[in-house]
């Protein structure tokens, strides 16, 4: 089934997922929103330029700034320069079948450095239920399960937030991007209307039209003149949860990322 954003899996309330953010009170034409002005904006400054790109790229970091963008009960309207993630797929992609990897995406225009592509949406599930569906999985399933973990520091402790997404039953066309070790789009958690992030997937460089789009599954982007290494990928898992890499790139770390937390209860 398709969906254009995140919805509840089993055993979780739609409640946490209506509007529950207040608004700006920026008027429209072309909103008035800025960083000085919009209240939304103000807090972590302007996520997004004119061109509705993201500034401050930097994938390679593991720090960025959350991502908060003008929401429901604002008055700026759908033009403004602060809304991106939330008008869905951003620009033309097909699905194809690759020759080793099952489906995969490809764009039929160039994407410019920083442009949102996509979301990565599903249902959004408990760990329990991640858990369960993931053990479920046999060896020749595509696992589309995704844990993203938000790292956060509120009232002087660190916190992690961990949301599971999971596009295999329902879903958008981001379930069909794969994994790369040199990926050109990476993952960002954007929030709109409540807690619940949008996993946004943006251009890391310029892309040009034709080429697979793919994310690095684990989380981390390598910088470009990485070594190949496995040393981030747990070594006591059982051999036969880990997924050969296809992705061909010179820097291949030779298996997929694997969440070792998915089968450990
Ligand atoms: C989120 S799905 C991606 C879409 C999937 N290829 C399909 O046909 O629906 C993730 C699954 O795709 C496959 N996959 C993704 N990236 C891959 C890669 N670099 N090498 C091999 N298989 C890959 C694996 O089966 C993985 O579990």
């Amino acid at each position: 089934m398709y969906v254009r954003s995140n919805i509840p899996g089993p055993n979780l309330e739609q409640k946490s997922f209506e509007d529950q953010f207040s608004g700006c009170d920026c008027q429209p034409p072309g909103s008035g929103c800025n960083s000085t002005t919009c209240s939304c904006m103000r807090r972590f400054g302007a996520a997004y330029d004119e061109k509705h790109r993201l500034v401050d790229i930097d994938p390679y970091s593991d720090a960025m700034r959350p991502v908060y963008e003008c929401n429901g009960a604002c008055t700026c309207g759908n033009d403004c320069a602060n809304r991106v993630v939330q008008h869905e797929v951003a620009c033309d992609l097909a699905v194809f079948r690759t020759p080793s990897k099952g489906f995969g995406v490809r764009t039929l225009q160039a994407v410019l450095r920083g442009s949102f592509v996509c979301e990565y949406a599903g249902e959004v599930l408990t760990r329990e239920e991640a858990c369960r569906r993931a053990t479920n999985l046999t060896d020749a399933d595509c696992n589309y399960i995704l844990a993203l973990r938000e790292h956060v520091t509120a009232d002087g402790k660190d916190h992690v937030i961990t949301t599971y997404v999971d596009p295999m039953y329902i879903g958008n066309v981001g379930r069909f991007v794969n994994h790369s070790c040199s990926p050109n789009l990476f993952m960002v958690p954007v929030r709109v209307n409540n807690d619940v992030p949008h996993l946004g997937l943006f251009a890391i460089d310029d892309i040009a039209a034709g080429t697979e789009l793919c994310f690095d599954y684990s989380g981390v982007v390598q910088r470009p003149d990485a070594k190949a290494t496995n040393d981030h990928i747990t070594v006591h898992v059982a051999p036969t949860h880990r997924k050969p890499c296809h992705c061909g790139s010179t820097t291949c770390r030779q298996f997929l990322p694997f969440d070792e937390t998915l089968y450990d209860n």
